[in-house]
């Protein structure tokens, strides 16, 4: 199988239905699908692809007029999107109708120069596991049942001859798509695994094949209490865990039957929930509060996912280029690279590279933005319409914000948000390089705004949040977060969203709509926040995304009845998409009517002040002396005059004298 289309970027195949009951309370919780891989000879591994996609591949090297892939075989895999089907090759994405309504938004690769990518993601705890950049992830399955496989792969590797400088940038990409490809089949494996120990229901807990293949190995039962201090005390055993976890897996699926006399749902739980965490690296607040999310089976899946990285996708910027055109300059270049799928016509997935992404003369002119095909998403929904008025009120460093710019045609006007000075450096670089004119970048706590200005068509909440949804690319987020983090972004997030409400004009003729979205797959930054809008804000309401896949957001969460609406809000999983963990919902904004007004509960929203000394102030929102001082701004405007004039070669006018300048905006303080 060749590495393009094994690394395509929805490989997932949409998973067994019973594996995806929706979550319910986790002891009541009824697993229906199991994978029980020591129950019975491991599956082989799947080829997915008949090689056609190799020759395709050597092809792509060997000349620039390479077709777009897309054989037959090649499925997206989107859990409730149809397959791409063929997307053709070059020339027949020049009718790609609206190939410069694109889309597309911010990425963080890890590219080197790039300014956009995050800090490098820590090693996995307790693990005998490589860098997931290196290697590819083990599985919870035993290893060394696929070599056959791996011969293949490296038998194709070794005609390739030694690395060189010149070929190791496209070796390391081929690492990276052969470690999601195995991860990829694991998963398969262990569904299959799982589909076939449904079928046989008579599996007698005795004489079962052990993690080794082993018959009549001893039966599974859970550590006593003692057993499990004597192991606190060493380094865990890493076959123990996996074959505990599998274990607790079938067992949970099948409690009734498999458990052991005098053990609780919760026992096995518990147990599943620690090797969970000493396995993947979690701590355990947090493996816990992921682990409820998901049905058990597919809680380990997601936990897998996220040791994989996700492919490597840019966004065509169409104020510069077209796709056709900017995939024919990167293949010319050596890049072998398909469009993403049918749900973008500005996407296209990087399968492996002699040149690095991040620093071709393409990517230096702006041609395209390395982002993640999850950060298209929002910018979708938004859907901004030529000369409006848009914020993006949390936008550094730039991906959505230039993906409007360009869906906007350079019309109009984004207000560029960011709360975080430093970070509005890489926004205005972004801007600049891909030839954005109708940006302005400012710098202000979002919960400051409509104070600031209001009256916006759209409104952009790309919200500050935990990163639970990037796990694959920031290991960070596995150990560093805490009941009190997801208190305080929960409680920073309603009071941003109820501010971007306000920022809306309800009187937008083209608009009216908010689209609020987080890399996070928590419940309290995602559901909990819009739902908490909706209760204060009751003249908006949820609208569809628009996009054509994702699953439905909850509308239960353990316990937690949210407005039925909420079906309308988009979630995306790595395991099920292929995308980082992402989080999308839509609003408009209607006409506030009396009655509305009355049912509203004003809340109080604290908002911390930064002073110019740097002492830190709460205020009450609304509360503040919010006041625009032109006076203050005439020298800007003068010597933007000024610059204009000098630039078209005319001389300036003298610099007149100032007045005294007072507080541009006086946000309190
Ligand atoms: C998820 S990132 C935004 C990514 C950006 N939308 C993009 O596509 O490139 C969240 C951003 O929120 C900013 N932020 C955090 N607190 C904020 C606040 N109170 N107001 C405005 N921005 C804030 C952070 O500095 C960070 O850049």
């Amino acid at each position: 199988m060749g590495r393009r289309a094994k690394n395509k970027q929805a490989p997932p195949e949409p998973l067994d239905k019973k594996v995806f009951t929706s979550p319910k309370k986790l002891g009541k919780r009824k697993a229906e699908a199991v994978a029980d891989l020591d129950d019975k000879p491991r599956p082989a591994k799947k080829s997915k692809d008949s090689g056609s996609s190799k020759s395709k591949q050597k092809s792509s090297k060997n000349g620039p007029k390479v077709k777009f892939a897309d054989d037959a075989n090649s499925s997206d895999g989107w859990e409730g999107v149809a397959d791409d089907g063929a997307i053709g090759d070059l020339d027949s994405l020049i009718g790609d109708s609206d190939d410069d309504m694109l889309r597309g938004p911010v990425q963080e690769f890890d590219f080197g120069s790039d300014a956009e990518e995050d800090e490098p993601a820590p090693a996995p705890l307790l693990r005998g596991r490589k860098s997931k950049q290196s290697a590819a992830p083990a599985s919870i399955v035993p290893a060394g049942v696929d070599s056959s496989e791996s011969e293949d792969e490296d038998e194709e590797d070794d005609e390739d001859g030694p690395t060189t400088m010149a070929n190791m940038e496209a070796r390391s990409r081929a690492l990276d798509a052969k470690a999601a490809a195995e991860a990829e089949l694991d998963i398969e494996e262990y569904q299959e695994a799982a589909a076939s120990d449904d079928e046989e229901d008579d599996v007698d807990m005795e004489g079962q094949e052990d993690a080794n293949g082993d018959i009549d190995a001893e039966p599974f039962r859970l550590p006593t209490a003692a057993e499990k201090e004597e192991e606190k005390l060493s380094v865990p055993d890493v076959h123990i865990v996996q074959r505990r976890m599998r274990e607790c897996v079938r067992i949970l699926a099948k409690f009734k039957r498999l458990a052991e006399e005098g053990r609780s749902r919760s026992d096995y739980i518990e147990q599943l929930v620690s090797d969970v965490s000493s396995y993947y690296g979690y701590n355990e607040f947090l493996a816990e509060k992921l682990f409820l999310l998901f049905p058990v089976a597919e809680a380990l899946e997601f936990f897998e996912a996220n040791e994989v990285p996700r492919p490597v996708t840019i966004r065509t910027n169409t104020l510069r280029t077209r796709r056709r055109d900017l995939a024919q300059a990167l293949v010319n270049r050596g890049v072998n690279l398909e469009p993403i799928g049918k749900w973008t016509n500005v996407g296209l997935q990087i399968f492996e590279s002699s040149v690095p992404i991040g620093a071709t003369p393409e990517y230096l002119a702006g041609h395209y933005m390395l982002q993640a095909a999850s950060s298209f998403l929002p910018v979708i929904a938004l859907s901004p319409q030529p000369n409006e008025r848009v914020l993006d009120m949390a936008s550094a460093p730039g991906g959505k914000t230039t993906h409007i710019a360009a869906l906007l045609q350079n019309t109009g006007v984004v207000f560029a948000n960011d709360a975080n000075k430093q970070r509005t450096k890489s926004l205005t670089a972004n801007v600049h390089r891909l030839g954005c004119k109708n940006v302005v970048v400012c710098s202000y706590d979002g919960r400051e705004f409509p104070k600031v200005m209001g009256g916006f068509d759209r409104v952009l909440l790309d919200a500050p949040c935990s990163g639970t949804g990037v796990i694959s690319k920031d290991a960070s987020v596995k150990i560093n977060k805490s009941e009190r983090d997801f208190t305080l972004l929960s409680h920073l997030q309603k009071q941003l969203i109820l501010c971007a409400i306000d920022s809306v004009s309800p009187e937008s003729k083209t608009g009216g709509y908010i689209v609020y979205s987080t890399c996070s797959v928590m419940v309290d930054e995602n559901e909990a926040v819009v739902d908490y809008a909706l209760r204060k804000r009751p003249h908006v309401k949820l609208v569809d995304t628009g996009l054509a896949f994702g699953r439905e957001g909850f509308t239960k969460f353990r316990g937690k009845t949210f407005s039925p609406s909420l079906n309308l809000t988009r979630r995306f999983y790595p395991h099920v998409h292929n995308m980082d963990g992402f989080y999308v919902a839509k609003f408009k904004v209607e006409r506030r009517t009396k009655a509305k007004k009355g049912a509203e509960e004003e809340e109080e929203v604290v908002v911390e002040v930064v002073a110019e000394d740097g002492t830190v102030e709460n205020k009450v929102q609304g509360q503040e002396d919010v006041a625009f001082d032109s006076d203050e701004d005439r020298p800007y405007l003068q010597e933007a005059t000024r610059r204009r004039m000098k630039a078209k070669g005319l001389r300036p006018p003298p610099r007149t004298k100032a007045p005294a300048a007072s507080a541009t905006v006086k946000a309190s303080a």
